[in-house]
């Protein structure tokens, strides 16, 4: 049995007050006993502190990848919007001038569009195909071109990645992206219109009323070139603010009115270096300053110059030329299909152009802006009780842009990796010849061998399941894009569950044997916030019990 007091210990001993203490020893000794304590509990602190620090310091940190337009940079909205939703809130002001530059990106389009019928001759379908014999490849993760000699029609981008064998996704060269009436923020590019290779039996077919309707274009009336006319001063508004979001203009050339309208597909971005909140803030936040400290990349917002103000003056121009009936014949005889664009706002041309306007946290979740370069994000979250600040990169996704994702490979606790399934039928803006989920099979087959990716976790969202969806509602059948799906039901679940098994079939394949890590597969609509509030709850929740495990501060 253990005595109360241990006689025998030596700290015990040691510690003893002497049994002839006296009262002035005594005191000296409760004194000094009470210092130590202070001591102690200072460094217990400083120990408590450090620890705090160091869960601070290894703060979760998250890569996105995936190709452009497979909705990363809207992932991180989803996650501003459901754990920092203040930081959300505060920003929402700020995307009201890029969805009002989206909804003026479509005014420009059909403006080009109209505007090539009257001053160029279109570009005959066959100048647009590759060649048959060599054709331009690009490695999926590093962007370098290759020279590709092929013997079939298109040069498929699996021949020159090793993929052929496990590759059954013919390449939309000679196709176009298929047209669909009813999902509207659908994020096919414009259509380059082509024919259909005659060699490739697995091309995708044009759609029925690009092989159906009448060749004639329809004549365009003096009211048309007055609505042009009268319309131009939003393009001119939207090359003086993209110039003012980035007065490099590398990658932005102003429109010319008058081009081929493919020719002139630029589209608003984000480069990483360019701190665009902040530009934005002092473009829109020239109504709160004095008039003197106003300096020259301002906008004076009272003036009616200010975007607001000629977006409101256009409003009855824009939709008059919207709901145009030539306009719309115009449009679909070109096979040009805004509504299936990234940042369609056409439909609500009045909401936006209100001198009110507050663009809810949909329009923000729906407005385009694409990323170049890659972007760190800070965020502090309470999760599990803890404030923990998660960091994301946020990268740009199209082949060029690719080399540039390497470097953080190597200090990110976990990666989300986004596949739009809905592509399938879609061939990627930057290179027509290649199919786009073709190009996320493969970009997801390199991302797993990747030994630098070795110990990171891997999160796969198969997303835009809503445009999957509606697509197979509206008949498009996917044994005619992808070859092996053979005579399964064009279903919504047999198809999302063949997508879902391709690719962990890759992450099974090719992830090296000795990697521990974690690894799953969600089917989403990154857009829906209701859905993704438990989707991303349980990806972050997954990833910071792995991350405080392996930082063993558990
Ligand atoms: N309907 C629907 N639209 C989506 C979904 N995910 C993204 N989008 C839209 O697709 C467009 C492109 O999404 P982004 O998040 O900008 O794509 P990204 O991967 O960041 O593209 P880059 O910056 O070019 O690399 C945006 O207009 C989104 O609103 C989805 O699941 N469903
Ligand atoms: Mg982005």
């Amino acid at each position: 049995m253990r005595k109360a007091r241990d006689d025998s210990d030596p700290l015990t001993l040691a510690i003893r007050p002497a049994p002839d203490e006296t009262s002035a020893e005594r005191s000296l000794r409760e004194a000094q006993e009470r210092e130590a304590k202070r001591v102690s509990d200072e460094i217990d602190a400083g120990i408590a502190e450090h620890k705090r620090q160091l869960r601070l310091d290894s703060s979760v940190k998250v890569l996105l990848l995936g190709q452009s337009e497979s909705g990363k940079s809207t992932t991180l909205k989803q996650f501003q919007l459901i754990f920092a939703s203040r930081q959300f809130q505060k920003e929402r002001q700020l995307w009201k001038l890029v969805i009002q530059l989206n909804l003026v990106r479509s005014i420009r389009i059909i403006l080009e569009h109209l505007s090539s019928l009257t001053t160029t001759k279109p570009i005959p379908f066959e100048e647009n195909k590759p060649s048959r014999t060599m054709a331009m490849s690009v490695h999926p993760l590093n962007g370098s071109p290759r020279m590709n000699a092929s013997s079939s029609s298109v040069a498929v981008s699996s021949q020159s990645s090793g993929m052929s064998s496990d590759s059954d996704i013919p390449s939309t060269a000679g196709s176009v992206s298929h047209s669909r009436s009813s999902h509207p923020y659908g994020a096919s590019s414009p259509v380059t219109p082509v024919t259909r290779s005659p060699t490739t039996p697995f091309s995708s077919p044009l759609p029925p009323a690009a092989l159906s309707e009448p060749t004639e274009m329809p004549k365009l009336s003096d009211y048309h070139r007055t609505l042009r006319m009268r319309l131009l001063p939003l393009v001119h508004i939207e090359t003086s603010l993209l110039r003012r979001l980035d007065p490099s203009g590398e990658d932005y050339e102003a429109t010319q009115l008058g081009t081929n309208w493919f020719t002139s597909g630029k589209e608003l971005f984000v480069r990483s270096t360019g701190n665009w909140k902040e530009k934005l803030s002092r473009l829109r936040g020239r109504l709160d300053h004095d008039e003197d400290e106003m300096s020259d990349d301002e906008i004076d917002f009272d003036s009616p110059e200010d975007p607001g103000n000629v977006i409101n003056a256009c409003k009855d121009d824009m939709l008059a030329l919207w709901h145009d009936p030539v306009v719309r014949q115009v449009l679909k005889m070109g096979n040009v299909r805004l509504e299936d664009m990234p940042g369609f706002f056409l439909d609500d041309i009045e909401r936006i152009t209100s001198l009110s306007y507050v663009p809810s946290d949909d329009d923000v979740l729906r407005a385009r802006l694409k990323t170049i370069g890659v972007s760190e994000y800070t965020y502090d979250v309470n999760m599990m009780g803890e404030r923990t600040t998660w960091t994301f990169y946020d990268v740009g996704g199209t082949r060029t842009q690719r080399s540039a994702w390497q470097p953080y490979f190597s200090h990110v606790d976990a990666l989300i990796f986004l596949a739009p399934i809905s592509a399938f039928d879609q061939s990627l803006a930057e290179d027509r010849r290649v199919n786009r989920l073709e190009d996320s099979l493969l970009l997801f087959k390199s991302i797993c061998k990747s030994k630098l990716l070795i110990s990171v976790n891997i999160i796969l969202f198969l997303n835009k399941v809503d445009i999957l969806q509606s697509k197979l509602n509206s008949g498009v059948r996917v044994n005619k894009y992808v070859k092996s799906y053979g005579e399964r039901p064009n279903e919504y679940e047999s198809v999302s569950k063949f997508f879902r098994n391709k690719f962990a079939a890759i992450y099974r394949e090719y992830t090296p044997k000795e990697a521990k890590k974690m690894f799953y597969i969600h089917m989403t609509s990154v857009t829906e916030t209701k859905a993704m509030r438990n989707v991303l709850s349980s990806v972050c929740d997954s990833i910071f019990r792995v991350n405080l495990q392996t930082t063993n501060l558990t």
